[in-house]
């Protein structure tokens, strides 16, 4: 579903690779961690396969189909087989939590009926029926999020991709979230969530892949993580 061959990332102003002679292999209905420390590649390695960024060396695919060859004209497409979540929400801020996800769909060019039909279905999912006409500043962080969630998952993406999404919230709130990646991803779509909550890891005990200086350290199937090894040896 993702795969990196060979993949080095050098950002113009910084000699260091932000990605460094990346392989990696991700399969259509994986759950995977991509974990390590601030600055260790975890974002770079997601605005890749988005094409939001190129690689320096190295070919990123994304369902088969080497995303340097996407022309500008049909990345549009690329990210419509993409749901992303990021550790701020990103939501539209004076929009109800119905529009927010309907937009998603109305962008795709979905019509209304379609649109009054799923979303309140995907608002379900997320564990929001009956908030539909909340703002967002109405809502708690946790529940913003689930907000994020159901509008990445409303065009039913292939694959999803969740930068720290749990980064703002408390651990209870987080497990609740993690809960909801689950049941996406057992329902077939493929999931890449970056963190660094090594707790969260530990307790899902799903694939980890380990980022260090923009290198895969460590791939581990059921892994887990050690997140403070210094605070552990100290
Ligand atoms: N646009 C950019 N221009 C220059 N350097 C960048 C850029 N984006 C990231 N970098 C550098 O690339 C390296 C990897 O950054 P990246 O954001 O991928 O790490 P990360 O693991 O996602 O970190 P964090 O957990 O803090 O988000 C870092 O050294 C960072 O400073």
């Amino acid at each position: 579903m993702i795969r990196f061959d060979d993949v080095t990332k050098t950002y113009d102003t910084t000699a260091q690779p932000a990605l460094d002679a990346v392989s990696l292999d991700i399969d259509r209905g994986e759950f995977v961690f991509l974990v390590g420390a601030s600055g260790s590649g975890k974002s770079t390695f997601i605005r890749l396969v988005l094409k939001e960024d190129r690689a320096s060396r190295g070919a990123v695919y994304v369902a088969g189909q080497n995303v340097a060859n996407i022309p500008s004209w049909r990345v549009p497409r690329l990210r419509r087989g993409i749901g992303v979540v990021f550790q701020d929400f990103r939501l539209l801020p004076n929009k109800t939590v119905f529009a927010n996800v309907a937009f998603a769909m109305q962008v795709i060019g979905r019509s209304r009926a379609v649109i009054r039909e799923t979303v309140p279905d995907v608002l379900a999912t997320v564990g929001l029926e009956g908030k539909d006409n909340r703002m967002p500043h109405e809502l708690s962080g946790g529940e913003q999020q689930r907000v994020a969630i159901a509008r990445a998952i409303v065009n039913r993406p292939g694959i999803l991709l969740a930068d720290e999404p749990t980064g703002n919230l408390d651990p209870t709130t987080s497990m609740g979230i993690m809960k909801i990646l689950d049941t996406i991803n057992q329902n077939g779509t493929t999931v890449v969530m970056a963190t660094h909550d090594d707790d969260i890891v530990n307790t899902m005990r799903k694939r980890v892949v380990e980022l260090r200086s923009g290198s895969v350290v460590r791939d581990d199937a059921q892994g887990i993580y050690v997140g403070r090894p210094e605070v552990l040896a100290g």
